[in-house]
Protein backbone atom coordinates (compact mmCIF):
# COMPACT_ATOMS: atom_id res chain seq x y z
CA UNK A 1 0.00 0.00 0.00
CA UNK A 2 2.80 2.28 0.81
CA UNK A 3 4.92 1.87 -2.36
CA UNK A 4 1.21 2.51 -4.54
CA UNK A 5 1.58 5.99 -2.99
CA UNK A 6 4.73 6.75 -2.98
CA UNK A 7 4.69 6.26 -6.75
CA UNK A 8 1.55 8.07 -7.61
CA UNK A 9 2.80 10.80 -5.02
CA UNK A 10 6.47 10.78 -6.26
CA UNK A 11 7.69 11.49 -2.72
CA UNK A 12 9.22 8.87 -0.43
CA UNK A 13 7.00 7.52 2.31
CA UNK A 14 10.23 8.39 5.13
CA UNK A 15 7.72 9.38 7.63
CA UNK A 16 7.91 7.00 10.98
CA UNK A 17 4.43 4.99 11.67
CA UNK A 18 3.99 4.87 15.63
CA UNK A 19 1.54 2.49 17.47
CA UNK A 20 -0.34 -0.43 15.86
CA UNK A 21 -4.06 -0.09 17.06
CA UNK A 22 -6.41 -0.86 14.07
CA UNK A 23 -10.09 -0.28 13.48
CA UNK A 24 -12.22 -3.37 12.99
CA UNK A 25 -12.62 -4.38 9.72
CA UNK A 26 -11.82 -7.06 6.58
CA UNK A 27 -9.57 -4.37 5.02
CA UNK A 28 -6.41 -2.43 6.03
CA UNK A 29 -8.15 0.51 6.99
CA UNK A 30 -6.26 2.10 9.74
CA UNK A 31 -2.89 1.64 7.08
CA UNK A 32 -4.78 3.20 4.88
CA UNK A 33 -5.25 6.48 7.03
CA UNK A 34 -1.59 6.00 8.42
CA UNK A 35 -0.20 5.87 5.07
CA UNK A 36 -2.23 8.29 3.22
CA UNK A 37 -0.96 10.33 6.32
CA UNK A 38 3.42 9.28 6.36
CA UNK A 39 2.24 10.83 2.70
CA UNK A 40 1.07 14.19 3.92
CA UNK A 41 3.86 14.45 7.02
CA UNK A 42 6.46 12.91 4.19
CA UNK A 43 5.87 15.62 1.59
CA UNK A 44 5.63 18.20 3.85
CA UNK A 45 8.92 17.63 5.21
CA UNK A 46 10.37 17.17 2.14
CA UNK A 47 8.63 20.79 1.04
CA UNK A 48 10.03 22.65 3.96
CA UNK A 49 13.55 21.51 2.76
CA UNK A 50 12.47 22.53 -0.94
CA UNK A 51 11.75 25.98 -0.03
CA UNK A 52 15.06 26.49 2.19
CA UNK A 53 13.64 26.30 5.61
CA UNK A 54 16.09 23.52 6.49
CA UNK A 55 19.06 21.89 5.27
CA UNK A 56 17.70 18.90 5.22
CA UNK A 57 13.84 17.36 5.44
CA UNK A 58 13.23 17.41 9.18
CA UNK A 59 12.10 14.01 10.93
CA UNK A 60 8.26 13.41 10.69
CA UNK A 61 6.31 10.63 12.48
CA UNK A 62 2.72 9.79 12.20
CA UNK A 63 0.49 8.22 15.18
CA UNK A 64 -1.48 5.45 13.65
CA UNK A 65 -4.19 5.98 17.13
CA UNK A 66 -4.72 9.68 16.20
CA UNK A 67 -5.17 8.97 12.64
CA UNK A 68 -7.69 6.46 13.35
CA UNK A 69 -9.37 8.63 15.93
CA UNK A 70 -9.17 11.72 13.34
CA UNK A 71 -11.35 9.35 10.80
CA UNK A 72 -14.86 9.85 13.21
CA UNK A 73 -15.53 12.75 15.19
CA UNK A 74 -12.27 15.22 15.80
CA UNK A 75 -14.03 17.52 17.89
CA UNK A 76 -15.07 16.29 21.43
CA UNK A 77 -17.75 18.71 22.33
CA UNK A 78 -18.38 20.30 26.05
CA UNK A 79 -21.95 20.51 26.86
CA UNK A 80 -23.38 20.28 23.65
CA UNK A 81 -23.73 17.57 20.59
CA UNK A 82 -22.88 17.07 17.33
CA UNK A 83 -26.08 16.65 14.97
CA UNK A 84 -27.00 13.21 13.81
CA UNK A 85 -25.10 12.03 11.05
CA UNK A 86 -27.60 10.77 8.73
CA UNK A 87 -30.95 12.54 7.92
CA UNK A 88 -34.02 10.25 8.69
CA UNK A 89 -34.51 8.65 5.65
CA UNK A 90 -30.86 8.40 4.28
CA UNK A 91 -29.83 4.72 4.72
CA UNK A 92 -29.62 0.54 3.61
CA UNK A 93 -33.00 -0.47 1.94
CA UNK A 94 -33.89 -3.86 0.61
CA UNK A 95 -34.89 -4.32 -3.10
CA UNK A 96 -36.36 -7.21 -5.25
CA UNK A 97 -33.17 -8.48 -5.62
CA UNK A 98 -30.73 -7.52 -3.30
CA UNK A 99 -29.48 -4.08 -1.34
CA UNK A 100 -29.59 -0.17 -2.12
CA UNK A 101 -27.68 2.92 -0.61
CA UNK A 102 -29.57 6.16 -0.59
CA UNK A 103 -27.76 9.25 0.14
CA UNK A 104 -30.72 12.05 1.52
CA UNK A 105 -28.45 14.50 3.83
CA UNK A 106 -29.09 17.17 1.49
CA UNK A 107 -32.42 18.52 0.70
CA UNK A 108 -31.93 18.25 -3.03
CA UNK A 109 -30.72 14.84 -2.91
CA UNK A 110 -33.82 13.53 -0.97
CA UNK A 111 -36.31 15.26 -2.83
CA UNK A 112 -34.54 13.49 -5.99
CA UNK A 113 -35.26 10.13 -4.20
CA UNK A 114 -38.63 10.64 -3.15
CA UNK A 115 -39.69 11.61 -5.99
CA UNK A 116 -38.80 8.68 -7.66
CA UNK A 117 -40.05 6.71 -5.07
CA UNK A 118 -43.47 8.95 -4.87
CA UNK A 119 -43.56 8.95 -0.87
CA UNK A 120 -43.15 11.12 1.93
CA UNK A 121 -39.86 11.10 4.52
CA UNK A 122 -40.65 8.44 6.26
CA UNK A 123 -38.82 5.36 6.46
CA UNK A 124 -41.40 2.60 6.61
CA UNK A 125 -43.17 4.38 3.29
CA UNK A 126 -39.14 4.65 1.74
CA UNK A 127 -38.76 0.95 2.88
CA UNK A 128 -42.03 -0.09 1.15
CA UNK A 129 -41.70 1.51 -1.70
CA UNK A 130 -37.73 0.41 -2.57
CA UNK A 131 -38.89 -3.20 -1.80
CA UNK A 132 -41.06 -3.00 -5.12
CA UNK A 133 -37.76 -2.59 -7.44
CA UNK A 134 -34.84 -3.75 -8.34
CA UNK A 135 -31.36 -2.27 -6.97
CA UNK A 136 -30.05 -1.27 -10.05
CA UNK A 137 -33.08 -0.04 -11.87
CA UNK A 138 -33.81 1.80 -8.90
CA UNK A 139 -30.23 3.43 -8.48
CA UNK A 140 -30.47 4.61 -12.71
CA UNK A 141 -34.11 6.16 -11.64
CA UNK A 142 -32.37 8.05 -8.79
CA UNK A 143 -29.23 8.88 -10.65
CA UNK A 144 -31.39 10.18 -13.45
CA UNK A 145 -33.23 12.52 -11.31
CA UNK A 146 -30.34 13.93 -9.92
CA UNK A 147 -30.21 12.22 -6.81
CA UNK A 148 -27.13 9.38 -5.40
CA UNK A 149 -27.97 6.29 -4.44
CA UNK A 150 -26.10 3.18 -5.15
CA UNK A 151 -26.71 -0.95 -5.09
CA UNK A 152 -24.59 -3.29 -3.54
CA UNK A 153 -22.58 -5.24 -5.64
CA UNK A 154 -19.70 -7.54 -4.93
CA UNK A 155 -16.28 -7.50 -5.55
CA UNK A 156 -16.37 -9.90 -8.43
CA UNK A 157 -18.99 -7.53 -9.96
CA UNK A 158 -17.29 -4.01 -9.60
CA UNK A 159 -14.18 -5.85 -11.18
CA UNK A 160 -16.73 -6.90 -14.26
CA UNK A 161 -18.60 -3.66 -14.04
CA UNK A 162 -17.49 -0.94 -16.99
CA UNK A 163 -17.04 1.87 -14.39
CA UNK A 164 -15.18 -0.55 -11.84
CA UNK A 165 -12.82 -1.52 -15.24
CA UNK A 166 -12.30 1.90 -15.70
CA UNK A 167 -11.39 3.10 -12.27
CA UNK A 168 -8.97 0.02 -11.99
CA UNK A 169 -6.83 1.75 -14.99
CA UNK A 170 -6.60 4.73 -13.20
CA UNK A 171 -3.44 6.14 -11.75
CA UNK A 172 -4.39 6.90 -7.49
CA UNK A 173 -3.47 10.20 -8.07
CA UNK A 174 -3.29 11.39 -12.00
CA UNK A 175 -1.04 14.11 -12.68
CA UNK A 176 -1.61 16.86 -15.57
CA UNK A 177 1.80 17.27 -18.37
CA UNK A 178 2.23 20.34 -16.27
CA UNK A 179 3.50 23.07 -17.23
CA UNK A 180 6.87 25.70 -17.08
CA UNK A 181 6.51 28.74 -14.05
CA UNK A 182 7.05 29.04 -10.98
CA UNK A 183 5.43 29.59 -7.44
CA UNK A 184 4.97 33.26 -5.72
CA UNK A 185 7.18 32.91 -2.94
CA UNK A 186 4.05 32.53 0.09
CA UNK A 187 6.75 33.17 2.82
CA UNK A 188 6.26 30.26 5.16
CA UNK A 189 8.68 29.69 8.18
CA UNK A 190 9.87 26.65 9.46
CA UNK A 191 7.64 26.75 12.48
CA UNK A 192 4.28 27.34 10.10
CA UNK A 193 5.70 26.07 6.53
CA UNK A 194 2.42 26.91 5.18
CA UNK A 195 1.91 30.65 6.72
CA UNK A 196 0.47 32.98 3.65
CA UNK A 197 -0.02 30.35 1.30
CA UNK A 198 -3.83 30.84 -0.04
CA UNK A 199 -5.92 27.81 -0.57
CA UNK A 200 -9.21 27.76 -2.29
CA UNK A 201 -11.27 25.94 -1.41
CA UNK A 202 -14.06 24.70 -3.32
CA UNK A 203 -15.25 21.03 -1.82
CA UNK A 204 -17.87 19.50 0.00
CA UNK A 205 -18.43 17.33 3.16
CA UNK A 206 -15.41 15.49 4.06
CA UNK A 207 -12.73 14.17 1.42
CA UNK A 208 -11.91 17.77 0.19
CA UNK A 209 -12.56 19.50 2.93
CA UNK A 210 -9.97 17.18 4.67
CA UNK A 211 -7.53 18.02 2.57
CA UNK A 212 -7.78 21.56 3.07
CA UNK A 213 -7.85 21.21 7.00
CA UNK A 214 -4.90 19.42 6.85
CA UNK A 215 -3.26 22.51 4.39
CA UNK A 216 -4.33 24.71 7.13
CA UNK A 217 -2.78 22.67 10.22
CA UNK A 218 0.70 23.57 8.49
CA UNK A 219 -0.47 26.95 8.46
CA UNK A 220 -2.32 27.69 5.15
CA UNK A 221 -4.97 30.44 5.10
CA UNK A 222 -7.66 28.35 3.93
CA UNK A 223 -11.10 30.12 2.37
CA UNK A 224 -13.78 27.90 1.20
CA UNK A 225 -16.71 28.92 -0.81
CA UNK A 226 -20.33 27.84 -0.63
CA UNK A 227 -23.85 28.61 -1.82
CA UNK A 228 -25.77 30.81 -0.01
CA UNK A 229 -28.40 27.72 0.78
CA UNK A 230 -25.57 24.70 1.21
CA UNK A 231 -25.98 23.38 4.53
CA UNK A 232 -23.91 20.22 5.86
CA UNK A 233 -24.39 20.59 9.45
CA UNK A 234 -23.15 17.35 10.69
CA UNK A 235 -19.82 17.66 9.33
CA UNK A 236 -18.80 21.35 9.68
CA UNK A 237 -17.54 21.69 13.39
CA UNK A 238 -15.30 18.46 11.76
CA UNK A 239 -14.36 20.15 8.89
CA UNK A 240 -14.01 24.08 8.99
CA UNK A 241 -11.15 24.23 11.70
CA UNK A 242 -8.71 26.85 11.00
CA UNK A 243 -10.36 28.14 7.98
CA UNK A 244 -12.44 31.19 6.86
CA UNK A 245 -15.37 30.23 5.41
CA UNK A 246 -17.60 32.71 2.59
CA UNK A 247 -20.93 32.56 0.80
CA UNK A 248 -20.82 33.24 -3.20
CA UNK A 249 -23.46 32.78 -5.29
CA UNK A 250 -21.30 32.13 -8.54
CA UNK A 251 -24.19 31.92 -11.09
CA UNK A 252 -24.44 35.83 -10.87
CA UNK A 253 -21.96 38.05 -12.39
CA UNK A 254 -21.20 39.36 -9.17
CA UNK A 255 -20.37 36.04 -7.46
CA UNK A 256 -18.30 35.09 -10.62
CA UNK A 257 -16.16 38.33 -10.61
CA UNK A 258 -15.30 37.98 -7.01
CA UNK A 259 -14.54 33.88 -7.19
CA UNK A 260 -12.37 35.43 -9.91
CA UNK A 261 -10.45 37.65 -8.06
CA UNK A 262 -9.94 35.30 -5.37
CA UNK A 263 -8.34 32.69 -8.20
CA UNK A 264 -6.27 35.38 -9.00
CA UNK A 265 -4.49 35.99 -5.58
CA UNK A 266 -4.71 32.07 -4.44
CA UNK A 267 -2.10 29.99 -4.36
CA UNK A 268 -3.63 26.08 -4.65
CA UNK A 269 -7.58 25.57 -5.87
CA UNK A 270 -8.79 22.26 -3.98
CA UNK A 271 -12.22 21.57 -5.64
CA UNK A 272 -14.77 18.26 -5.60
CA UNK A 273 -17.12 19.88 -7.79
CA UNK A 274 -18.95 17.46 -10.02
CA UNK A 275 -16.68 17.17 -13.47
CA UNK A 276 -17.51 19.72 -15.79
CA UNK A 277 -19.48 21.86 -12.57
CA UNK A 278 -16.65 24.75 -12.87
CA UNK A 279 -16.97 24.52 -17.01
CA UNK A 280 -20.39 25.30 -16.13
CA UNK A 281 -19.97 27.99 -13.98
CA UNK A 282 -17.46 29.48 -17.24
CA UNK A 283 -14.66 28.51 -14.72
CA UNK A 284 -13.51 25.54 -17.03
CA UNK A 285 -9.11 24.61 -16.70
CA UNK A 286 -8.67 27.54 -19.11
CA UNK A 287 -9.97 30.41 -18.15
CA UNK A 288 -8.49 29.04 -14.23
CA UNK A 289 -5.17 28.57 -15.93
CA UNK A 290 -5.71 32.22 -17.47
CA UNK A 291 -6.27 34.06 -14.02
CA UNK A 292 -3.47 33.06 -12.57
CA UNK A 293 -0.64 30.48 -14.00
CA UNK A 294 0.92 30.25 -10.61
CA UNK A 295 -2.33 28.39 -9.62
CA UNK A 296 -1.95 24.42 -8.44
CA UNK A 297 -4.96 22.04 -8.25
CA UNK A 298 -5.99 19.06 -6.67
CA UNK A 299 -9.21 17.58 -7.32
CA UNK A 300 -11.28 14.79 -6.62
CA UNK A 301 -14.71 13.06 -7.99
CA UNK A 302 -16.42 10.52 -6.68
CA UNK A 303 -16.26 7.55 -9.05
CA UNK A 304 -13.22 8.77 -11.21
CA UNK A 305 -12.03 10.41 -14.15
CA UNK A 306 -13.21 7.87 -17.44
CA UNK A 307 -15.76 5.18 -18.00
CA UNK A 308 -19.76 5.83 -18.12
CA UNK A 309 -19.89 6.73 -14.79
CA UNK A 310 -17.06 9.64 -15.07
CA UNK A 311 -19.17 12.95 -13.43
CA UNK A 312 -21.59 10.59 -11.05
CA UNK A 313 -22.62 12.22 -8.06
CA UNK A 314 -21.22 10.26 -4.93
CA UNK A 315 -20.17 9.91 -1.56
CA UNK A 316 -18.21 7.71 0.14
CA UNK A 317 -20.91 5.53 1.74
CA UNK A 318 -22.05 5.12 -1.71
CA UNK A 319 -18.84 4.23 -3.43
CA UNK A 320 -18.52 1.31 -0.74
CA UNK A 321 -21.54 -0.15 -1.35
CA UNK A 322 -20.61 0.18 -5.46
CA UNK A 323 -17.35 -1.46 -5.27
CA UNK A 324 -17.82 -4.05 -3.03
CA UNK A 325 -16.45 -3.36 0.28
CA UNK A 326 -20.08 -3.26 1.83
CA UNK A 327 -20.59 -6.76 0.29
CA UNK A 328 -17.20 -8.32 1.92
CA UNK A 329 -17.91 -6.67 5.05
CA UNK A 330 -21.41 -8.32 5.37
CA UNK A 331 -19.83 -11.66 4.31
CA UNK A 332 -16.86 -10.94 7.37
CA UNK A 333 -19.09 -9.98 9.80
CA UNK A 334 -21.28 -12.75 9.02
CA UNK A 335 -24.16 -9.95 9.32
CA UNK A 336 -27.04 -10.04 7.07
CA UNK A 337 -26.89 -6.31 5.82
CA UNK A 338 -24.62 -4.27 3.88
CA UNK A 339 -21.34 -3.35 6.28
CA UNK A 340 -19.18 -0.63 5.35
CA UNK A 341 -15.93 0.36 6.87
CA UNK A 342 -15.99 1.64 10.69
CA UNK A 343 -15.24 5.04 9.05
CA UNK A 344 -15.48 6.76 5.87
CA UNK A 345 -12.04 5.72 4.89
CA UNK A 346 -12.02 6.47 1.51
CA UNK A 347 -12.97 9.79 2.02
CA UNK A 348 -10.17 10.53 4.52
CA UNK A 349 -7.57 9.03 2.44
CA UNK A 350 -8.16 10.76 -0.56
CA UNK A 351 -8.23 14.25 1.73
CA UNK A 352 -5.26 12.84 2.82
CA UNK A 353 -3.80 12.34 -0.40
CA UNK A 354 -4.69 15.35 -1.92
CA UNK A 355 -3.20 17.02 0.62
CA UNK A 356 -0.06 15.27 0.32
CA UNK A 357 -0.58 15.84 -4.06
CA UNK A 358 -0.54 19.37 -3.22
CA UNK A 359 1.97 19.76 -0.99
CA UNK A 360 4.27 17.47 -3.29
CA UNK A 361 3.19 20.03 -6.44
CA UNK A 362 4.24 22.71 -4.27
CA UNK A 363 7.98 20.42 -3.71
CA UNK A 364 8.08 20.61 -7.00
CA UNK A 365 7.20 24.26 -8.44
CA UNK A 366 9.64 25.57 -5.37
CA UNK A 367 12.61 23.06 -7.09
CA UNK A 368 11.76 24.94 -10.64
CA UNK A 369 10.51 21.83 -12.15
CA UNK A 370 7.07 23.87 -13.45
CA UNK A 371 3.67 23.57 -11.79
CA UNK A 372 1.43 20.82 -11.84
CA UNK A 373 -2.15 19.39 -10.84
CA UNK A 374 -3.45 16.10 -9.49
CA UNK A 375 -6.77 14.57 -9.70
CA UNK A 376 -7.94 11.89 -7.53
CA UNK A 377 -11.26 9.99 -6.64
CA UNK A 378 -12.99 8.26 -4.13
CA UNK A 379 -13.74 4.95 -6.65
CA UNK A 380 -9.91 5.25 -6.73
CA UNK A 381 -8.96 5.21 -3.15
CA UNK A 382 -11.40 2.34 -2.72
CA UNK A 383 -9.57 0.28 -5.54
CA UNK A 384 -6.40 0.70 -3.03
CA UNK A 385 -7.82 -0.50 -0.17
CA UNK A 386 -10.22 -3.60 -1.48
CA UNK A 387 -6.64 -4.68 -2.41
CA UNK A 388 -5.64 -4.97 0.77
CA UNK A 389 -7.32 -7.50 3.15
CA UNK A 390 -6.90 -7.07 6.76
CA UNK A 391 -4.40 -10.07 7.80
CA UNK A 392 -5.01 -8.65 11.71
CA UNK A 393 -7.87 -7.80 13.23
CA UNK A 394 -8.19 -4.74 14.80
CA UNK A 395 -10.16 -3.92 17.82
CA UNK A 396 -9.63 0.31 18.08
CA UNK A 397 -12.96 1.79 18.90
CA UNK A 398 -13.52 5.48 18.24
CA UNK A 399 -13.96 7.00 21.55
CA UNK A 400 -11.10 8.82 22.28
CA UNK A 401 -9.59 9.06 25.66
CA UNK A 402 -8.45 11.99 27.14
CA UNK A 403 -4.74 11.67 26.48
CA UNK A 404 -5.66 11.41 23.04
CA UNK A 405 -7.34 15.36 23.54
CA UNK A 406 -5.65 18.70 23.14
CA UNK A 407 -5.52 20.28 26.21
CA UNK A 408 -6.52 23.59 24.73
CA UNK A 409 -10.64 24.51 24.52
CA UNK A 410 -11.66 25.39 21.44
CA UNK A 411 -14.31 28.17 21.27
CA UNK A 412 -16.78 27.22 18.79
CA UNK A 413 -20.15 28.72 17.57
CA UNK A 414 -21.75 25.75 19.06
CA UNK A 415 -19.96 25.88 22.39
CA UNK A 416 -16.43 24.89 23.53
CA UNK A 417 -14.76 21.55 22.77
CA UNK A 418 -11.65 19.71 22.85
CA UNK A 419 -9.78 18.89 19.53
CA UNK A 420 -8.03 15.36 18.65
CA UNK A 421 -4.12 16.04 18.96
CA UNK A 422 -2.58 16.29 15.79
CA UNK A 423 -2.05 13.10 14.15
CA UNK A 424 1.16 13.90 12.76
CA UNK A 425 4.36 15.51 13.97
CA UNK A 426 7.14 17.50 12.46
CA UNK A 427 10.55 18.20 14.22
CA UNK A 428 10.69 22.14 14.14
CA UNK A 429 7.08 22.63 13.02
CA UNK A 430 3.58 23.40 15.05
CA UNK A 431 0.64 21.39 13.42
CA UNK A 432 -2.07 23.67 14.81
CA UNK A 433 -5.25 25.35 13.62
CA UNK A 434 -5.26 29.48 13.71
CA UNK A 435 -9.05 29.50 14.20
CA UNK A 436 -12.16 27.46 15.49
CA UNK A 437 -14.34 25.76 13.64
CA UNK A 438 -17.10 28.14 12.53
CA UNK A 439 -20.42 27.96 10.55
CA UNK A 440 -20.06 27.66 6.81
CA UNK A 441 -20.63 31.69 5.00
CA UNK A 442 -19.04 33.18 8.46
CA UNK A 443 -16.86 35.27 6.78
CA UNK A 444 -16.61 37.45 3.70
CA UNK A 445 -15.46 36.32 0.37
CA UNK A 446 -11.39 37.69 1.22
CA UNK A 447 -8.50 36.46 1.79
CA UNK A 448 -8.36 38.24 4.68
CA UNK A 449 -10.76 40.63 7.19
C1 LIG B 1 -20.86 16.27 -3.36
C2 LIG B 1 -21.77 16.10 -4.57
C3 LIG B 1 -22.43 14.74 -4.51
C4 LIG B 1 -22.84 17.18 -4.48
O1 LIG B 1 -23.70 17.03 -5.58
P1 LIG B 1 -24.63 18.24 -6.07
O2 LIG B 1 -25.33 18.80 -4.92
O3 LIG B 1 -25.52 17.73 -7.09
O4 LIG B 1 -23.59 19.29 -6.44
P2 LIG B 1 -22.74 19.58 -7.74
O5 LIG B 1 -21.33 19.54 -7.37
O6 LIG B 1 -23.18 18.75 -8.87
O7 LIG B 1 -23.19 21.06 -7.93
C5 LIG B 1 -24.52 21.36 -8.23
C6 LIG B 1 -24.57 22.61 -9.01
O8 LIG B 1 -24.29 23.72 -8.16
C7 LIG B 1 -23.36 24.57 -8.78
N1 LIG B 1 -22.66 25.35 -7.76
C8 LIG B 1 -21.70 24.94 -6.95
N2 LIG B 1 -21.31 25.93 -6.14
C9 LIG B 1 -22.06 26.99 -6.45
C10 LIG B 1 -22.14 28.32 -5.95
N3 LIG B 1 -21.36 28.74 -4.96
N4 LIG B 1 -23.03 29.16 -6.51
C11 LIG B 1 -23.83 28.72 -7.51
N5 LIG B 1 -23.81 27.47 -8.01
C12 LIG B 1 -22.93 26.62 -7.48
C13 LIG B 1 -22.49 23.65 -9.57
O9 LIG B 1 -21.83 24.33 -10.58
C14 LIG B 1 -23.51 22.65 -10.11
O10 LIG B 1 -24.12 23.14 -11.26
P3 LIG B 1 -24.59 22.18 -12.43
O11 LIG B 1 -23.35 21.44 -12.89
O12 LIG B 1 -25.16 23.12 -13.43
O13 LIG B 1 -25.59 21.26 -11.81
C15 LIG B 1 -21.00 16.29 -5.90
O14 LIG B 1 -20.44 17.60 -5.89
C16 LIG B 1 -19.90 15.28 -6.10
O15 LIG B 1 -20.15 14.13 -6.45
N6 LIG B 1 -18.65 15.70 -5.92
C17 LIG B 1 -17.47 14.86 -6.18
C18 LIG B 1 -17.24 13.90 -5.03
C19 LIG B 1 -17.29 14.57 -3.68
O16 LIG B 1 -16.59 15.52 -3.39
N7 LIG B 1 -18.17 14.06 -2.84
C20 LIG B 1 -18.33 14.62 -1.49
C21 LIG B 1 -17.19 14.10 -0.69
S1 LIG B 1 -17.54 12.48 -0.20
C22 LIG B 1 -18.00 12.69 1.39
O17 LIG B 1 -17.61 13.58 1.96
C23 LIG B 1 -18.89 11.72 2.03
O18 LIG B 1 -18.92 10.60 1.63
O19 LIG B 1 -19.53 12.08 3.02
Amino acid sequence: MRGEIESALGVDLFAEVTGDERLPSCFEVSELLSASVAAVASAASSLVEAVGLASSPPPVCVHQRLVSLWAGRSIHPVGWEMPPVWDAVAGDYRTRDGWIKLHTNLAHHRRAALSVLGVEPDRGLVARAVADWDAEALETAIVDANGVAAAMRSRDEWLRHPQGVAVATEPLIAWDAGRPGSLRSWGGTRDRPLAGLRVLDLTRVIAGPVATRTLAGLGATVLRIDPPDWEEANVVPDVTLGKRCAHLQLDTSEGKASLERLLADADVLVHGYRPGALDGLGLGAEARQRLNPHLIEATLDAYGWTGPWAGRRGFDSLVQMSCGIAEAGMTWSSRTEPTPLPVQALDHATGYLMAAATLAALCKGARGNGIGSARLSLARTGYLLARHPATITGTLGLRPEQADLSPITERTPWGDGRRLRPPFDMQGTTIAWDSPATELGATSATWSD
